[in-house]
């Protein structure tokens, strides 16, 4: 998927993790892999005001949910590869349709909390969060947006509460965001945060939130690429400087594969033609390394 945001190249995220050797490495961590099919999505269709290409990213969503909601109620762990951030609506109402009282760790630099009301770019990667969110969007008005109106009937109704998700590694974040996210009381590390505290203390206050009233509660993991900083993962679409070093970058995925809790994860905004080739090998095998980490790879 690419149409959630500007540039060409990022559907070819997943082909190159899957060519550096993914599914291998998987097995080696004791995962039977499945494979499951490439997901098609359409070249044209409508849109809504402030929701570019709304038809082909919300459609393709869609195709998404119904992978991973099927797939997560078979018991399986859904490992979602991106692709920009907008196929996380589809994650994310997936999720949510088998585990409505879902935790969600976003790490990005971003909020990815706009709505097609609020977003000043119209750009879909940036509207997951805010899109299937409580307190975000009217049904009515769901059903208004070509390829959105599946997020608002059964088995799709359910949002993810905004006390079951944290943030971390924010560092760009738009000003109708960081409203929203005092409006509705969002846990949040930013790299202020992550400064100040060290990424040790940020993980455990993150856990402590999620688990706190429900030890077991299940957690999905979005990790976009563009949350490292870029000097170990160029080759993004809407890099910005000053993010996760390469071991904070391992220790968030690292933690969360310890936690027990995981059910399911995302990474999303890899680009392999955004940066020269010792960028793109570089940004390639930070993407397998971390996806490695969060699903059970330890040093010792
Ligand atoms: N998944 C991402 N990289 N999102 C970037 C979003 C940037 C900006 N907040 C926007 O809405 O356009
Ligand atoms: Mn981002
Ligand atoms: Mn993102």
């Amino acid at each position: 998927m690419t149409f959630g945001q500007p540039f060409t190249g990022v559907d070819l995220g997943p082909s190159s993790m899957i060519e550096e050797g993914l599914p291998s490495q998987l097995s080696q961590l004791g995962w039977r892999i499945e494979n499951t099919p490439e997901v098609d999505f359409a070249t044209e269709g409508r849109e809504a005001p402030g929701a570019r290409n709304s038809e082909i990213v919300g459609g393709g969503a869609f195709k998404i949910a119904e992978l991973v909601r099927t797939n997560a109620g078979e018991g399986k762990f859904p490992l979602t590869l991106g692709g920009d951030h907008s196929i996380s609506i589809g994650t994310l109402a997936g999720m949510l349709s088998n585990y409505p009282d879902l935790g969600v760790i976003w790490v990005d630099a971003h909020a990815d909390l706009n709505t097609p009301e609020i977003s000043g770019s119209g750009n879909m990667h940036g509207m997951p969060v805010g899109l299937c969110t409580e307190g975000m969007m009217k049904d009515e008005d769901l059903r208004n947006i070509p390829g959105l109106s599946w997020l608002a009937e059964k088995p799709y109704k359910n949002r993810l509460k905004p006390s079951n998700l944290v943030y971390v590694g924010l560092r760009d974040v738009d000003l109708p965001e960081r409203a929203t996210i005092k409006r509705l009381g969002i846990k949040y590390y930013s790299m202020y945060d992550i400064d100040r505290l060290g990424i040790g203390r940020v993980m455990e206050g993150a856990f402590q939130h999620l688990t706190e009233s429900n030890p077991s509660r299940p957690i999905h993991l979005s990790y976009d690429i563009d949350a490292i900083d870029p000097a170990s993962a160029p080759a993004t679409g809407t890099a910005v400087r000053g993010g996760l070093t390469y071991r904070e970058a391992h220790y968030v995925a690292e933690r969360t594969a310890n936690s027990g809790n995981l059910v399911g994860a995302d990474i999303v905004e890899l680009n392999p033609s955004l940066s020269d080739d010792k960028g793109v090998a570089e940004t390639t095998q930070m993407g397998l390394a971390v996806v490695r980490s969060f699903m059970g790879e330890s040093i010792i």
